[in-house]
């Protein structure tokens, strides 16, 4: 359950007029040469000793690698599951990625999708999309651009297309930080603002800032600079919900958690609150060293993938070479997500030998044939699409669903692929989705082969996404769930005391209350829907069932 979306650190486009768009194509590569040429600005020339105080009280301090740039390292051994240091935004805005057009608009003040009705709801003061009055007197709003659009007269909605529009608030209220807050300016300032691979070119803010109906405001370096440092540093939420049916789409700038650098295999997990202020909590998942560097996964939908696909996700869409101790092993920390069954001698499995070369022919570990990397990527894709088909072809031919993804399973696992390549995984992550919502009406084995697709897919995850990760944390409820739907089915057939031991039992309860620990210390509980708060109330009744089974009751009925 991915609550917080991503890190952004999906590049956001401004669209451009057309001709501007041809205008930077154009300039692209002369603009790539005269940044190899200039001195190394990336992470500007704030004041950096005002970094070193933010961080004066916390576990944590700035360190420099050369791999990763600047980063955040232990400054004392710090435990698994502790509360890291909260951050506050300097600053954050809506973000406009899954919304169409204007006519549901995004709330300025909680960012919510205004698609209930109050979608004509506007602030009194300055006439901008605001879903209710408690969102009128928010203090990002009223002391940023509400002011502004009124002093030049900025009617919504401006001239220009909604991504870029609602990009432009956050733009703007980075701008403010300036005058309202000179220090927090220079702190951000030592950010880093442009990519390492530098994909997309900056666009010129001269036509789109008169368009939006401010032509005078901010210089083009500090627009330009204010949204570099976005899509480099800003963490995004997508599926924080109000209330149901209504989410929330933003994207928040956090000056201290901005200095952490991403891991595919990471040591903290984040969560982004979203009362009182969207603040950003951080946990390590496993004990880190004094001087260890503190990681996060930016985005938790990459993580699933083997190292190339991966790889060439980040880079697309980050912009960066992940050198993660997971993405310089093709592989994945001896999981072999990416592994390929040869396509001559059938036995062995394909890999590149050397990760970072993305050129290199994938070769048999047996017979050494070889084959290029886009044509295994192709195979990839194509087998990846089928089981993405799975839904459409239930509907067409009437087949329930989980028995195309098992299928799909049997055919492919050790046969075209390795037993844990991700399209493997992703077929079974999606069985135990579906199962998970029909527990209650399962028959044994399909309970047991429930609880054998968790096992399966934590022994992945263990490695992956070791300690208290959300994914291992989701998988160890799962696992409760189904071990208690076992435990019923067993004593309604009276085959419990045949079939289970004591010690198995025990094994269940210890699963229920590692689940439950894992719910009770979770950053992202707060942030969790009405109706998914229900799902760790469950889990708690069903272990204090087991618990009175083992002392010698006969629950659960
Ligand atoms: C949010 S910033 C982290 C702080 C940044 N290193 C700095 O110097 O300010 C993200 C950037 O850090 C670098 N980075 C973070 N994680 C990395 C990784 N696993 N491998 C390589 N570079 C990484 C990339 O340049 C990326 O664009």
């Amino acid at each position: 359950m991915d609550i917080n979306g991503a890190r952004t650190l999906d590049i956001k486009r401004m669209k451009l007029s057309p001709t501007d768009e041809a205008k930077l194509e154009s300039d692209n590569n002369a603009e790539t040469v005269n940044f190899e040429e200039e001195e190394d600005d990336t992470n500007g020339k704030g004041d950096i000793s005002l970094v070193y105080k933010a961080l004066e009280d916390s576990p944590f301090e700035l360190d420099g690698d050369s791999a990763y740039g600047l980063c955040l390292i232990a400054k004392r051994d710090l435990k698994a599951g502790e509360l890291l240091h909260d951050d506050t935004p300097a600053f954050f805005g809506p973000s406009a990625d899954l919304v169409e057009d204007y006519s549901t608009p995004l709330c300025l003040g909680c960012c919510v999708v205004m698609n209930d009705g109050n979608g004509e709801n506007r602030c009194p003061t300055c006439g901008w999309p605001i879903c209710s009055s408690d969102c009128d007197n928010i203090e990002h709003h009223k002391a940023n651009e509400c002011g502004l659009f009124v002093k030049h007269d900025v009617k919504f909605p401006p001239n220009v297309e909604i991504q870029p529009c609602y990009k432009a608030i956050a733009i703007i209220r980075g701008l403010l930080v300036k005058e309202r807050s000179p220090q927090m300016w220079e702190q951000l300032m030592t950010l880093q603002w442009k990519t390492q691979l530098q994909l997309t070119p900056f666009p010129d803010f001269e036509e789109f800032k008169e368009n939006f109906g401010l032509p005078e405001f901010g210089e083009e370096e500090d627009w330009t600079r204010i949204l570099g440092i976005i899509n480099v540093n800003s963490y995004s939420f997508q599926r924080i919900e109000k209330k149901e049916g209504s989410p929330s789409f933003g994207e928040c700038l956090f000056p201290i958690y901005s200095l952490m650098c991403h891991s595919c295999s990471p040591n903290c997990t984040w969560a982004i609150q979203y009362s009182p202020e969207f603040s950003m909590k951080v946990r390590p998942t496993v004990d880190i060293k004094k001087g260890e560097m503190l990681s996060v996964c930016y985005n938790h939908e990459f993580s699933k993938f083997g190292f190339y696909k991966r790889q060439e996700k980040i880079r697309e869409r980050a912009e960066f070479e992940c050198k993660c101790r997971r993405c310089v092993d093709p592989h994945d920390l001896g999981t072999d997500l990416a592994a390929v069954k040869c396509f001559k001698c059938k036995e062995g499995l394909m890999l590149p030998e050397d990760a970072s070369d993305f050129e290199m022919d994938w070769k048999c570990d047996k017979c050494s044939y070889g084959m290029s990397p886009e044509f295994i990527s192709s195979f990839v894709e194509s087998l990846y699409e089928q089981s993405d088909m799975a839904e459409d072809e239930a509907q067409e031919t009437g087949e329930p669903v989980v028995k195309i993804f098992e299928d799909f399973i049997l055919s492919n696992s050790n046969i075209k692929v390795h037993s844990n390549h991700w399209v493997i995984a992703e077929a079974a992550h999606a069985i135990v989705r579906l199962q998970a919502s029909n527990l209650s009406k399962l028959k044994l084995e399909e309970v047991n082969r429930f609880t054998d697709l968790c096992q399966y897919l934590l022994q992945i995850k263990n490695v992956i996404a070791p300690g208290f990760s959300n994914e291992r944390g989701m998988l160890h409820h799962h696992l409760a769930r189904g071990y208690y739907m076992k435990v019923k089915l067993l004593i309604n057939t009276d085959a419990l005391k045949t079939t289970l031991s004591e010690e198995d039992l025990i094994n269940i309860h210890n699963v229920q209350k590692y689940a439950m620990k894992f719910w009770k210390e979770n950053p992202h509980y707060e942030s969790l829907t009405e109706n998914l708060k229900r799902e760790p109330e469950y889990l708690i009744g069903e272990a204090e069932e087991i618990k009175l089974l083992l002392e010698g009751s006969n629950v659960p009925k």
